[in-house]
């Protein structure tokens, strides 16, 4: 019998909708179920963007409203604060690690990337698999990437170091062939699998006319100041860019709808994005002001954790080390998740 380390990471399949008589549907359903608890009640969902979506309605999880100057948290309409409040009471606690992609080619040669699509050079492999082995005693149940490769490669890379072994798949629900082909018709293998869902809205921030230009020659040109502008201040886009604070309304927008409730339900979450992405999301995790998140930068390939625990975002850093004592600290779930681990696998 599953511990219940391990029960919420395996998850039960549900008869659900999706569920083929034949056989087990992962790409649109999943397979997996959530439990979520509204004003008291339990109820078990599918795991698919179409019932998150409605289970956001129908248990009021946040939509990011258009981003205010200073926040990218922005105000919260009165019915969902009553029924976030309650979930938040019953939430269970969940990891959500964040990782910027490795080094990619275009880091390399100091040129703009934005939505570029540009792989890993070997350094950004390496920084990859890095990365992997410093959460590899953590766990995931979801990993989410942006549909740039070079996440999608930093994703596959450090899950290749993780020690639970479970094999990410990519979803593809880009219509309805691709959901039925890539369907999985064994249980068991369900069970030992993580969705890797890529979403767009959690790409680099889109860096207009900037884009493939170098950034020395840029700020030679332009000067440091508006360069530095350009790159760093939070509501200043670049010639035909975006700004941060357009960024932040699709990426933290998507994360509140899509991530958000996943942590609620006590799933462990990757996600695999860029620095941008990811700085507007960390904004909106540790709740910085416009002024703050200037300041903020990120490093290739090195995870991020926070514990989500009662509706609050907790940073802790960034594990040096998968035995480092003081991650498994932080809370007994992953303590014990690390004990069944060791027990498991020596
Ligand atoms: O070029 C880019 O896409 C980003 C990240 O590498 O650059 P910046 O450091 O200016 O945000």
């Amino acid at each position: 019998m599953a511990s219940p380390v391990f029960h919420h990471a395996v998850g039960t399949l549900q008869s659900h909708r999706g569920l083929h008589d034949s056989g087990l549907r992962f790409s649109h359903d999943l397979g997996f179920s959530v439990k979520l608890i509204p004003k008291g009640l339990e109820a078990h969902i599918g795991l698919s963007r179409r019932s998150l979506n409605g289970c956001e309605r129908k248990y009021g999880v946040i939509k990011a409203s258009s981003a205010s100057p200073t926040s990218v948290a922005g105000p919260i309409s009165s019915p969902s604060i009553n029924d976030t409040n309650e979930l938040q009471k019953k939430s269970s606690e969940a990891a959500l690690i964040l990782v910027r992609h490795g080094e990619s080619l275009w880091n390399e040669k100091n040129l703009f990337t934005g939505c570029v699509d540009v792989p890993l050079t070997k350094r950004g492999v390496e920084e990859a698999i890095e990365a992997g082995r410093r959460i590899s005693n953590i766990p995931v149940d979801m990993i989410y990437t942006s549909a740039l490769i070079r996440a999608q490669m930093t994703a596959m890379l450090a899950m290749t170091q993780h020690r639970r072994k479970k094999v990410p798949i990519v979803m593809h629900d880009e219509n309805e062939q691709a959901r039925s082909w890539s369907q999985i018709f064994s249980e068991d293998t369900l069970k030992q699998s993580i969705p890797v869902i890529k979403a767009w809205q959690l790409n680099e921030r889109m860096y207009g006319e900037l884009q493939g230009l170098n950034k020395q020659e840029t700020a030679d040109r332009y000067g440091n100041e508006k360069v530095h502008e350009w790159r760093r201040s939070y509501d200043i886009p670049p010639p035909n860019g975006e700004s941060l604070e357009m960024c932040a309304q699709r990426a933290v927008a998507y994360f509140r709808d899509h991530i958000e409730p996943l942590l609620f339900s006590g799933k462990n979450v990757m996600i695999a994005a860029h620095g941008n992405s990811l700085r507007s999301i960390i904004m909106y995790l540790d709740k910085l002001t416009s002024q703050e998140v200037t300041s903020l930068e990120l490093s290739t390939g090195v995870p991020l954790l926070y514990i989500f625990k009662k509706g609050k975002f907790m940073r802790r850093g960034s594990p040096v080390a998968p035995t480092e004592a003081g991650v498994y600290a932080y809370t007994r779930t992953l303590a014990l998740y690390r004990q069944k681990l060791d027990d498991m696998l020596n």
